[in-house]
């Protein structure tokens, strides 16, 4: 029953998704950037994940939860060709981007990392300068003026909401920073070449609490001009900032592998409120999981 949840109505999000207005007016939904229709990712013979379908629209912050193991990172490393990068991955079903196949033949894998970024569990800044860290992409796609590249570093460190914290120490070591502005670092690093869509896998499981809640309002601000999806095991996280949140779990067939599916997706608020699949209630009341 929904009065057992532990996450209240107060906490999940009525973001952006909602299908209505404040005033009840009805919203049309933002456009979609990728259409997920019976996807089926396998490592080797293991088929990790399978039949996925699901819409991830412009400018929401949509969430994968679920279980260890179920298949949340595999789901999320597909929407930018990271699994091509893993031995024995293969990825079947469709995945579009903007209506294209985004695994046809003429794909180019670099150009979809350029336009979806992604930001890891763990901070991973460069051995370099802060500077340099962020300008790192810009270098890689062509020359630039160095007023330009000043530029478009202040922008990213600014988007990223570590600009005031590290506009006097650009040249020192990235590794010099606290762990939650080495992952607003990455952050910034990630933003600098303008992407379309950020994908972020567990970004604040390294973090404390004040560096989380600050990665928590940052992903809230970035959505105002990215596509945003997020991996996170922290529901409350899931509730606090997404506005749609995908509930995957993994099933066990009767030669003992566990394949992962999507059980439910949905408004954040409806899933963390009325979620439709016993499964979905389970979880997040922490019943199961
Ligand atoms: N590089 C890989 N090679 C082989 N199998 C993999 C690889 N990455 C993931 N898997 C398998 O795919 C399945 C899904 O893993 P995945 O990491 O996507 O799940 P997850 O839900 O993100 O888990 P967690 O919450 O523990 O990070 C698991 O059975 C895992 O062992």
């Amino acid at each position: 029953m929904a009065a057992d949840l532990t996450i209240s109505t107060d906490t999940a999000r009525v973001g952006r998704a909602a299908s209505r207005l404040a005033d009840g007016t009805e919203r049309p939904p933002a456009p979609v950037v990728f259409t997920l229709e019976g996807m089926n990712v396998s490592y080797g013979s293991h088929r990790a994940v399978r039949e996925v379908s699901m819409e991830i629209r412009e400018r929401e912050i949509t969430a994968l939860i679920g279980p260890s193991g179920c298949g949340k990172s595999t789901v999320l490393r597909s929407l930018n060709r990271m699994n091509d990068m893993v031995p024995g991955a293969r990825v079947s079903g469709t995945v579009e981007y903007h209506g294209l196949d985004l695994y046809a033949d003429d794909v180019d894998p670099i150009e979809v990392r350029r336009r979806i970024g992604m930001v890891f569990q763990k901070p991973n800044p460069f051995p370099k300068s802060i500077y340099e860290n962020v300008a790192y992409g810009l270098r890689v796609e062509g020359r630039r003026s160095r007023s330009e590249l000043d530029d478009r570093v202040e922008e990213a460190l600014t988007g990223a909401a570590l600009w005031d914290e590290v506009k006097d120490k650009l040249r020192e070591s990235g590794f010099a920073l606290s762990g939650g502005q080495q992952q607003r670092l990455c952050i910034a690093r990630a933003i600098a070449v303008r992407p379309e869509v950020v994908l972020m896998d567990e970004p604040c499981s390294a973090l404390d609490p004040i560096a989380t809640a600050r990665i928590e309002d940052l992903m809230t601000k970035l959505s105002d001009d990215f596509t945003i999806v997020i991996v996170t095991h922290n529901m409350q996280q899931a509730a606090r900032v997404s506005d749609r949140t995908a509930f995957f779990t993994a099933d066990t067939d009767s030669e003992g592998v566990r394949h992962g599916r999507l059980v439910e997706f949905d408004e954040t608020e409806r899933i963390f409120n009325r979620p439709a699949d016993q499964r979905t209630e389970g979880y997040i009341s922490g019943r199961f999981g």
